[in-house]
């Protein structure tokens, strides 16, 4: 690649503006979906840099007055969404824009929904055909800029909410979530830092890992998928190493969206673990699923050989077939100094049993490449607490 710029539109799987600098095209962007009072929903590490304060500025100087709203979790809450739709009323907004990590992206989208709806959120969980309940009417138009690569969030059809009550994480769905416009700029991601880098770097890689094993006829997502991997192989370790690599910054924007449209074949054990884990020890996501990620793989084992051979060709690791990538899995968490067990980030095994259930019980769990039950699932977790691979 030449071009440095990375500068290019795309129309798959929504209108996505790619390129280094093109942030400055927000307020243009604002324009063409009509929205004159765009509420900036970010997170309140995000808000204060000077990176957040400058896109403000700028758009105030572009005749477009950005009201902004932070006030939302790591993994964010039902009363969060709450707090920003009551946002957007009081400053007479008339659209999103979803600034930040997955959980700012996913506070953004799901406030974009629920400002016009009479149901509470939980009625639009992903179970059956919930969806259909939503007012479509009231559905506000979102621009997402993901400043981590990792969930993939700016191009998937829902959220993940934190039902505080119930503990749980739930997915909440409608195919007219997916923004209308995207922003891939890798600038905004150079000041993240390197853990955050490895652990969303490892989300988007469990996304594809997940996606590429499910056992669903979907050769467009497989495909998505297995390249997407190519690309974590080869500028994950760059961009951790330094974080001023504009290339692998793209590169990773890129592998991260390419992660959430591949996993409309599925996820499986790994997120159906970090789900509750997250939801139940408010750990972050993507370092749950770094450390799940061999366990998982060697549960999986006697259903994957084919898909892990295949990857390991395609990504011509030294060692061949399964044992190829668990030594490739292992190798990058050990380079990104990711902990090797649940215990070494404070989650110890006394939950097990519930943990287990609430496994078994995920959305993402019916398109892991193994039928697991709870006794698997609370295998699995006890291997990831001790470290017994
Ligand atoms: N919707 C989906 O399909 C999907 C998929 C996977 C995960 N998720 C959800 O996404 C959330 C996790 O998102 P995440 O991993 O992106 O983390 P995050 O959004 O929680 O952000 C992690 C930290 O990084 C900081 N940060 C973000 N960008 C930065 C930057 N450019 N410079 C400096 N600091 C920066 C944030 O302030 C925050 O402190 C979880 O709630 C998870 O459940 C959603
Ligand atoms: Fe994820």
């Amino acid at each position: 690649m030449t071009d440095k710029s990375f500068f290019t539109n795309w129309n798959y799987p929504t209108a996505m503006r790619v390129g280094a600098g093109r942030i400055s095209e927000l307020p243009q962007l604002c324009r063409e979906l009509g929205m004159a009072t765009p509420l900036l929903v970010t997170d309140p590490g995000l808000v204060s840099l000077p990176m957040v304060q400058s896109i403000v500025e700028n758009s105030l100087v572009a005749g477009l007055p950005l009201a902004v709203f932070s006030e939302i979790k790591g993994n964010p809450t039902g009363a969060n969404v709450s707090a920003g739709v009551a946002a957007f009323r009081a400053h007479g907004c008339d659209g999103v824009i979803a600034l930040g990590g997955g959980s700012a992206l996913d506070a953004g989208k799901a406030i974009a929904l629920m400002v016009g709806q009479t149901h509470p959120i939980w009625d639009f969980e992903d179970v059956g055909d919930n969806y259909l309940r939503v007012n479509t009417h009231g559905m506000m138009p979102v621009i997402a800029i993901p400043t981590t690569a990792g969930t993939g969030s700016e191009v998937g059809r829902s959220s993940v909410i934190t039902d505080e009550n119930a503990r749980l994480k739930k997915i909440i769905f409608h195919p007219r979530m997916l923004p209308e416009i995207v922003l891939l700029d890798p600038t905004l991601t150079l000041g993240l830092p390197a853990p955050i880098t490895a652990a969303t770097g490892m989300d988007a890689l469990s996304h594809n890992l997940e996606a590429f094993c499910a056992p669903n006829f979907h050769p467009m997502a497989e495909g998505i998928a297995l390249e997407a991997m190519r690309l974590i192989s080869v500028y994950l370790p760059r961009a951790v190493a330094d974080g001023n690599d504009l290339e692998a910054r793209m590169q990773m924007l890129v592998a991260s969206s390419m992660g959430a449209t591949a996993f409309q074949r599925g996820l499986g054990a790994m997120h159906a673990l970090a789900h509750p884990l997250g939801a139940l020890y408010d750990k972050h996501h993507g370092l749950l699923n770094a450390i799940l990620m061999p366990y998982v793989l060697v549960a999986n084992r006697t259903a994957i050989e084919e898909p892990m051979s295949r990857l390991s060709r395609y990504l011509a690791l030294p060692t061949a077939g399964f044992c190829g990538v668990l030594e490739w899995v292992l190798f990058l968490r050990r380079d990104f100094a990711i902990p090797h067990t649940l215990a070494e980030i404070g989650i110890g095994d006394e939950d097990a049993d519930r943990i287990a259930q609430m496994a078994a019980a995920d959305p993402s769990a019916p398109s892991n490449p193994l039928p697991f039950g709870a006794d698997d699932y609370r295998g699995i977790f006890l291997n990831a607490c001790r470290g017994e691979i």
